[in-house]
């Protein structure tokens, strides 16, 4: 019983990706063509998002800032999510809806990117984050699901919005991360050429 019930979960997360694949790899190469376009011109990247999505952020600044797959100098990459005393004093002196805005506020360039990284779309803090990244001239990447919530309104033209079609937060983070993964790939693809992983 419970092994059908696990077979399940598998079964509706590859599901869900091969959905995905079709309606995410436009917006997935675009944020792609993104992260390049800002680090060639000296800019950086830096990610928020709360709960496992603030586990997706360092994980994706990990594997900028350290190594995907192949041996690269490091990409420049934050995670907003790290700092606790950052976090606790932002968050005891303001708000906690002010912890990623005020870190965008003090750390974004114009040229940087912003990875949101949001399941329902609608965590404050990201959203301020968001309207942080445009006060300063950011990019925002945004990864959400269950059709983008308050965030797909926020975002600006020149935005990227990955939008897993989902409503279940385990699921659309599963495919986040295989989104973080595919921007890695492509990003690395692009500076170094054509080669397959070992
Ligand atoms: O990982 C999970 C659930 O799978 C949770 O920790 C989840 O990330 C948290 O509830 C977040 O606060 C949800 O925020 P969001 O994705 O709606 O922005
Ligand atoms: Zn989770």
């Amino acid at each position: 019983m419970l092994e059908q019930r696990i077979q399940r979960q598998f079964f509706d997360s590859a599901d869900l990706k091969y959905q995905a694949a079709e309606a995410l790899s436009r917006p997935i190469a675009d944020a792609a063509q993104a992260l390049l376009g800002s680090l060639t011109g000296g800019g950086k990247v830096l990610v928020c998002g709360n709960g496992g999505s603030a586990a997706d952020a360092q994980h994706f600044a990990a594997e900028f800032v350290g190594r995907f797959e192949r041996e690269r100098p490091g990409l420049a990459a934050i995670a907003l999510t790290t700092d606790s005393s950052i976090l606790t004093a932002i968050a005891n002196d303001y708000a906690y809806e002010q912890v990623y805005a005020k870190q965008v506020q003090a750390l974004g360039q114009p040229g940087d990117v912003l990875i949101a990284i949001s399941t329902s779309g609608n965590s404050a803090n990201v959203l301020a984050a968001v309207r942080a990244a445009h006060e300063r001239e950011l990019t925002v990447i945004a990864l959400t699901g269950r059709g983008g919530g308050a965030l797909a309104t926020a975002l600006a033209d020149t935005d990227v919005h990955i939008c897993v079609p989902h409503e279940r937060t385990a699921r659309i983070q599963e495919v986040h991360l295989l989104t973080l993964h595919c921007l890695c790939d492509a990003v690395d693809h692009q500076l170094l050429g054509e080669q397959d992983p070992a």
